[in-house]
């Protein structure tokens, strides 16, 4: 059975669609990271999955039923919410814990032990007395995951749950939330900009793109107007192999980019940039490098290409594509 299953979602602000979703399924026992630039629909589709905003059209279902306007107490007690800036109630995070609690009609027996865990997992036992209103912004998001977790939901959502953490603090995070997910019957679904942190501890990525679920990695990803196979984004135009007029965005695998020190001859290949290379960098055994021609872009070569080709920031190199290894949507 799927945590959730969503159809024929939309959700508008005035004029502005935020989420249009034709289905998406989250699956049990699976960490899910969603992944988009600012203002993509993250925050949004974490609210609806919250239950705590309603679409404007479509239907949800949660562990298989229908929800309709609102949660019965036993769901919303499966569901724990962390949103991106949380805040705390007055009183200590003991106080706050307690409140979760009761309002989750949890019984009164299993208020200490379940508070215990949950302070222990986020580590603010020594601050568990401590006026929430006097807490550090890491500690206040950790106090709101102790909060959110110490009903033991089966569902765990974190909107942008990292920011303002310490390194020590987004690492034990991760441990939590892999953790979590591989218990049995339990999902965790959190919201991150940081594409590399969501593959090295989510088992699955969610891509949003102006409030849509997309396929299309999201480096190499350019807004603009497509005209006659030609893609505009105001910088550059890259050649598309589809005539799509209504399309408004574009996705080049990094993969999928040649990178030379001199512009390939008899290439049938449509794309080619010149570009100086700004960033090099290591990423799962491959180099990724970063070249900006107006646009800016990501390519993944071999460490062996790097060596055979002996670039150093700075260098100018030619980028080179099919129009075919281009995504419109
Ligand atoms: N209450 C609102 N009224 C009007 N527009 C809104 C409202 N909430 C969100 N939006 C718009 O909806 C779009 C999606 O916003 P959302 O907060 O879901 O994005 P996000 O991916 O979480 O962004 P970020 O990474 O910046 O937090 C944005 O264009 C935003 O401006």
């Amino acid at each position: 059975m799927s945590a959730y299953q969503l159809n024929d979602i939309e959700v508008r602000y005035g004029q502005t669609k935020a989420l249009d979703i034709s289905s998406l399924e989250l699956a049990t026992n699976q960490s899910t990271a969603l992944l988009g630039e600012n203002g993509a629909g993250k925050s949004t589709l974490m609210h609806l999955l919250a239950f705590i905003q309603k679409p404007n059209a479509g239907q949800i279902h949660l562990q298989g039923e229908a929800v309709k306007d609102t949660l019965s107490s036993q769901q919303r007690q499966k569901i724990g919410f962390v949103s991106q800036q949380p805040y705390l109630l007055t009183g200590s995070i003991r106080d706050n814990l307690k409140l979760a609690l009761k309002l989750q009609h949890i019984p009164r027996h299993l208020h200490q032990p379940f508070i215990d865990e949950a302070l222990t997992i986020v580590n603010l036992t020594d601050l568990s007395d401590q006026d929430a209103a006097t807490l550090s912004g890491g500690e206040l998001k950790r106090a709101a995951i102790a909060r959110a977790i110490v009903y033991q939901p089966d569902i765990l959502l974190l909107d942008e749950p990292f920011s303002h953490l310490d390194q020590r603090h987004i690492h034990q995070l991760e441990k939590t939330i892999q953790l979590f997910a591989q218990k049995s019957g339990k999902t965790v679904v959190f919201s991150t900009h940081d594409r590399l942190q969501a593959m090295a501890i989510a088992d699955n990525s969610v891509n949003l793109v102006s409030g849509r679920v997309t396929s299309a990695p999201l480096l190499n990803l350019y807004h603009g107007h497509c005209h006659q196979q030609q893609f505009n984004t105001g910088q550059i135009v890259v050649h598309v192999a589809e005539n799509k007029p209504e399309a408004r965005h574009i996705a080049i695998d990094p993969r999928e980019i040649i990178i030379s020190d001199q512009p390939l001859e008899h290439t049938s290949m449509l794309n080619r940039f010149q570009g100086r290379l700004i960033q090099i960098a290591e990423e799962t055994g491959h180099i990724r490098l970063l070249v900006d021609c107006g646009e800016r872009f990501h390519a993944i070569i071999t460490p062996t290409s790097l060596n055979k080709l002996a670039l150093q920031l700075g260098d100018t190199v030619w980028l080179s594509f099919k129009a075919s290894a281009v995504s419109v949507f």
